[in-house]
C-alpha cells in the first residue's frame, strides 16, 4: 500500500501504523491507545528483537516506523532494516558504503527515515539523502545534500509535507552554512533551499529565491560566510497554520568574541511556508550564543488554554535550559521559564522575549595566543535537553521533557575557519551539578511553567519520550531499561532491561486488537565522546544494537 498525503495527515489518528516522526508532524508524540494503561502495563511482555548486528555496535537513536505490517528502523552508520511487525523477520535491509571522511561530531547515529509513496526514504552520514522502494530495498533515487569534506553530515529523520521530503543539514562545529531544502519526494528533485545564515541566496526552482534576512549586519566582517546555524535535528509541520518549524544550530565559531552581534538566525526557531522556502517569522532563543546551545529542539504545536483563550501555540525545551511558549502563528513570545534547576547564563526572558543575560558569566575573550577567562557554565553545551524530542498529552496538558542537568568549564581560544576543519575556538570538561542524579523526566504545564512531576535517573537521559491516551509516559535510560509512567503523578510502572542503554524513541500501535510498544537499544550519541567528567562516570554501559517489540497479551 502506497502512504498518501492525507494517511500522512491521519497519523496521529491511526492507531494501528506510525507513518512518521513524531507520531504526526505536529511532534507531539501521543498516542491515542489505551489498552495499555497504568493498571495493565504489568502485562507489558516482549515478544521479539532483532540484532543490528555486525561489529556495528554503537548509538541507535532511531524511532521506528510501522506502516502495512512492516516496521522501517534505522540503525547506526546510516542502515536500514524492514521487519516484519509480528514477527521480527527480515525482509530487507540496506547498508550505505560511507566514505572514509566522514565528519559526523556526535557520533555514527541515525533518528530515522519517511514514509511516502511507494518509498521509505533517509539520510545518510555523507550527507546524501536515499529513497529506496520499501517492499524491496532497492534504490528508487539518490541526491547529495551537501559536500561531506567541508564538513556537512546527516542525521536526522527526513519530513513529508504536502509531497516534499523535507531536509536539513549536520555541520555546526565544521562552519557549514545550516539550510533547510524541499524536494519533491518521489524524485528527489530540488524545489526550494533556504540557507538559516543571513546573507546567503536561497532558491526556489533553480532561481534566486532572495537573501536570507535583509542583511548580513549581524555579523561582523565575513563571518557569515562560515556561520554554522546547522538545521541538524529536522522540523516539525502544522498543517493549521500551514508552516514548517526548523530549529538552528550554534552560530560558528563557538567563541562568541569573534562575531559580536545577534548572528541571525542561529540558535532560533524558523517558521518556513512549505510552498516557497520563505521565513514566515523567526525567535532567537540564544542570542549571540556563546555556550554552543544549538536552539535545533523541535517546536511542538498545541492549543494553550490561558486566561479563557485557546492560543495556536507551540512549546520548545530550549538546550540553554529555559521552556518556551510561543504563538505559532506569528512567533510571538509568550514565555520561557527554566526547566533546569540552574541557567547560569540568563536569569530569564523580558517580557519582549529578550533574555536577560549575565555578562560575567559568557567564556572570555582569548588573550593574545591563550586562552581567555574560564567560566562554569550550567547548562552545560549539551544541554537542559538535546536531540532527544519531549512528548505532549493533551489529555493531561503536560509536555514530559527528557532534561539534563549538568555544567561546564568552558574557555575561548583563537581560531580561524579551514574547510573541513573543527571550528570551535573553545575548550571545555562537561561535570555533573548533583551526586545522585544527571537525568530528570519532568512533566511541564506549559501554562505556569510549573514542573508538576520529575523522574530522576543517575545517568543523562539521551532517549526520545512517548505518551498515551492510556495515561502512560514512555521513555529510556543509558542504565538500558526502557520505563513506562503514569503521565499524571509521574509514578513508575513498569521497566523492562534491554542489555544496552536505550537512546531510541519508543512508539505504540496495535495489531490484531493488541497494542505493541517498540523501542532501539543501543548506548551512544554524544555523551560517551564529549561528556567528560559525566562520560567517565558511565563508561561501563555496555554497547548494543538491538530492536526490541513489547505487546499486551489478549489474555
Ligand atoms: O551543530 C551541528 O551540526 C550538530 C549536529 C549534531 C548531529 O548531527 O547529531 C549534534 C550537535 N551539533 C550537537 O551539538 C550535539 O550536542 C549533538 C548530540 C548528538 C547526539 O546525537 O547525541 N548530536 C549532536
Ligand atoms: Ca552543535
Amino acid at each position: 500500500r502506497p502512504v498518501t498525503d492525507a494517511d500522512l495527515a491521519n497519523d496521529p489518528n491511526n492507531t494501528s501504523e506510525v507513518l512518521s516522526y513524531g507520531i504526526g508532524t505536529q511532534g507531539q508524540r501521543f498516542s491515542k491507545l489505551d489498552k495499555l494503561n497504568p493498571d495493565t502495563v504489568s502485562k507489558l511482555v516482549p515478544v521479539w528483537a532483532y540484532s543490528f548486528g555486525g561489529e556495528k555496535m554503537r548509538g541507535q537513536e532511531s524511532q521506528p516506523l510501522i506502516q502495512d505490517g512492516t516496521i522501517y528502523v534505522t540503525g547506526s552508520y546510516s542502515r536500514l532494516f524492514a521487519l516484519d511487525a509480528k514477527t521480527g523477520k527480515q525482509k530487507w535491509t540496506y547498508e550505505a558504503r560511507l566514505p572514509d571522511g566522514i565528519m559526523p561530531c556526535c557520533d555514527v547515529i541515525n533518528r530515522g527515515a519517511a514514509l511516502y509513496d511507494e518509498l521509505v526514504i533517509f539520510g545518510t552520514l555523507d550527507a546524501k539523502l536515499v529513497a529506496l522502494n520499501k517492499e524491496t530495498g532497492k534504490v528508487v533515487w539518490k541526491k547529495d545534500l551537501e559536500d561531506y569534506k567541508a564538513g556537512y553530515s546527516f542525521s536526522a529523520a527526513p519530513m513529508i509535507v504536502k509531497g516534499k521530503v523535507i531536509t536539513g543539514v549536520s555541520g555546526g562545529e565544521f562552519g557549514v552554512i545550516g539550510k533547510v531544502e524541499a524536494r519533491d519526494a518521489k524524485t528527489g528533485e530540488l524545489i526550494w533551499s533556504r540557507p538559516t545564515v543571513e546573507g546567503h541566496m536561497g532558491t526556489l526552482n533553480g532561481k534566486d529565491n532572495g537573501i536570507t534576512g535583509t542583511t548580513n549586519a549581524s555579523w561582523p566582517g565575513d563571518m557569515w560566510k562560515s556561520g554554522g546555524a546547522a538545521t541538524w535535528l529536522g522540523g516539525t509541520y502544522d498543517p493549521e497554520t500551514n508552516l514548517i518549524f526548523y530549529g538552528t544550530g550554534n552560530p560558528a565559531p563557538w567563541n562568541s568574541h569573534t562575531r559580536p552581534g545577534d548572528n541571525l538566525y542561529s540558535a532560533s526557531t524558523l517558521a518556513i511556508d512549505p510552498d516557497t522556502g520563505k521565513i514566515v517569522w523567526h525567535y532567537q532563543t540564544t542570542p549571540h550564543d556563546g555556550w554552543d546551545f544549538d536552539g535545533v529542539n523541535e517546536l511542538v504545536s498545541f492549543d494553550l488554554k490561558k486566561d479563557g483563550k485557546t492560543i495556536k501555540a507551540g512549546a520548545k525545551a530550549d538546550r540553554n535550559g529555559y521552556f518556551f511558549v510561543l504563538d505559532r502563528t506569528n512567533g510571538k513570545f509568550i514565555s520561557a521559564t527554566p526547566f533546569v534547576t540552574k541557567t547560569s547564563w540568563a536569569t530569564g526572558f523580558d517580557s519582549a522575549g529578550k533574555p536577560k543575560l549575565v555578562p560575567e558569566n559568557r567564556p572570555g575573550a582569548p588573550v593574545g595566543e591563550g586562552k581567555g577567562k574560564v567560566v562554569f557554565s550550567a547548562p552545560s553545551f549539551l544541554g537542559g535537553k538535546n536531540w532527544m524530542p519531549m512528548a505532549y498529552n493533551p489529555d493531561t496538558d503536560l509536555f514530559y521533557v527528557p532534561a539534563n542537568e549538568w555544567g561546564m568549564d568552558i574557555w575561548n581560544e583563537p581560531v580561524t575557519y579551514k574547510k573541513g576543519a573543527a571550528y570551535l575556538g573553545a575548550g571545555f570538561t562537561i561535570k555533573p551539578l548533583y551526586d545522585d542524579y544527571i537525568g530528570a523526566l519532568r512533566a511541564i504545564d506549559p501554562k505556569s511553567g510549573k514542573i508538576v512531576w520529575e523522574y530522576k535517573n543517575p545517568a543523562p537521559l539521551w532517549g526520545g519520550v512517548l505518551t498515551t491516551k492510556g495515561n502512560l509516559v514512555f521513555t529510556g535510560t543509558p542504565e538500558g531499561f526502557l520505563k513506562a509512567f503514569d503521565a499524571k503523578t509521574g509514578q513508575e510502572v513498569w521497566k523492562f532491561q534491554t542489555g544496552s542503554g536505550v537512546v531510541g524513541v519508543p512508539v505504540t500501535w496495535e495489531m490484531d486488537g493488541e497494542q505493541y510498544v517498540a523501542v532501539a537499544s543501543g548506548w551512544g550519541g554524544a555523551v560517551p565522546l564529549w561528556g567528560g567528567e559525566v562520560a567517565k562516570k558511565i563508561k561501563d554501559i555496555p554497547q548494543g544494537g538491538m530492536l526490541w517489540v513489547f505487546k499486551l497479551p489478549k489474555s
